[in-house]
């Protein structure tokens, strides 16, 4: 297995900080650029080299390049929040879809040769298939998901004309924690469901709301394909590794486990795993939520050398409420959770 020096962008959020553990788990040196606006320092390992900064900071990324060797990009770093595009696109076009193009521009013009990019189940809107293949026609109802679909244009187009080639990955719902306890999602205010649920369930919330009880699925709750942070973060080394192998070939693959669950389903598990009971408030549906997303994993099964080790939905659950009672030790300390004051630390 080649061991290639690679560039994690946004590596001080969620799924990020899980990806620069498994590339240095496989042996990879990371390095980290991250402007802290979502992600928190702690999340960075010691050791990892650490750039305070922003992904359109071409000069930045120039001196990051050469100081570390960069022959490989993994780019998170991201704003995420569908609703808030809804009310902001610009923000999402700009800072998803413009600043994209600057790491890539700057991509281009040193010469890294590969390039691994988080997209979304979001660029397929509501699809009228379950499950969803990569072939299924992308068309996004929100901003968030259209900066992203922009951004897989972009790469495509460029690896015709440059020395690239890409894998998008498009994830699915991305949940639980690092197995080891080592990291997991910190988000402040965060909307999603398993998030919500285990920090109801520790008392951090009174209840969780039901969005949509309404919907053509089992139960009338809305379905979602979850997939642990950890196997999602194990995908990404095997893409790399293939891009690698095959500097011809670009890819685009789901991430996803091919299997739904509803929000009843999850809440269940949350209760089952705490032997607590969380309160339920049924509301109405939240726009733009479709009824199901679930995934057709196949492509990347046939891909990758990639085999899932956390689908199950109560460890998913069990990782998430360790991190959880973790973060609580974690934000004790304020100094963990405060800005950088330096512009960069290696
Ligand atoms: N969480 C999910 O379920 C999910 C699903 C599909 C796709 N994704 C994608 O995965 C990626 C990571 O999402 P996440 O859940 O870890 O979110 P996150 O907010 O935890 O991480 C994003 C990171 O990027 C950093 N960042 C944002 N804009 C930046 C910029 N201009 N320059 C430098 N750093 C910047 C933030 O500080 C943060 O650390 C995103 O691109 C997101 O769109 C997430
Ligand atoms: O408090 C909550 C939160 C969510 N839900 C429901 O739970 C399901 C999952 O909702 P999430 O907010 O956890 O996730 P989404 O499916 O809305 O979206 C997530 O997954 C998408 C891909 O599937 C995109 O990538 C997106 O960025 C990411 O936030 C939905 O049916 C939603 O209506 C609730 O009922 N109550």
């Amino acid at each position: 297995m080649s061991k290639v020096p690679v560039l994690v962008t946004g590596g001080a959020g969620y799924i990020g900080a899980h990806a620069v553990l498994a590339l240095r788990d496989a042996g990879h040196p990371v390095a980290v650029i991250d402007n802290l606006v979502t992600g928190f320092r702690f999340a960075v390992p010691d050791g990892v080299p650490f750039y305070e900064g922003d992904i359109e900071d071409a000069d930045l990324l120039k001196r990051i390049f050469a100081e570390q060797g960069t022959r490989a990009v993994m780019h998170f770093a991201g704003s995420v929040v569908v609703p808030e595009s809804v009310s902001n696109p610009l923000k999402y076009y700009h800072n998803n879809t413009a600043k994209s193009r600057a790491l890539i521009a700057a991509v281009v013009e040193a010469g890294v040769p590969h390039f691994i990019f988080s997209s979304t189940a979001a660029t397929y809107g509501t699809p009228e298939v379950s499950p969803v293949t990569e072939d299924t026609p992308q068309r996004p109802i929100n901003p968030y998901g259209m900066s992203k679909l922009m951004t897989e244009a972009m790469l495509s187009d460029v690896a015709a004309a440059h020395a690239l080639n890409y894998c998008v990955l498009r994830y699915f719902n991305v949940a639980g924690a690092d197995p080891q306890g080592r990291t997991g999602q910190s988000t402040a205010g965060a909307t999603h469901l398993i998030k919500v649920a285990v920090e109801a369930a520790l008392g951090k919330r009174a209840s969780v709301g039901v969005f949509g009880s309404d919907f053509d699925t089992p139960d009338g709750t809305g379905v979602r394909d979850y997939i642990h942070v950890s196997d999602l973060a194990a995908a990404h080394v095997l893409a790399l590794q293939a891009l690698i192998a095959d500097p011809g070939e670009s890819l685009t693959m789901n991430c996803g486990y091919g299997r739904g669950f509803s929000v009843l389903e999850v809440l269940d598990a949350v209760d089952r795993v705490t032997n607590r009971k969380i309160m339920r408030e049924m509301q109405g549906r939240r726009p733009g939520d479709p009824a199901a997303l679930i995934s057709d994993n196949s492509r990347i099964k046939a891909t990758l050398p990639w085999v899932p080790r956390y689908d199950h939905l109560d460890t998913i659950v069990t990782h998430a409420l360790a991190w959880e009672r973790k973060l609580d030790e974690i934000c004790g300390q304020p100094s963990a959770r405060g800005p950088s004051t330096s512009s960069h630390s290696t």
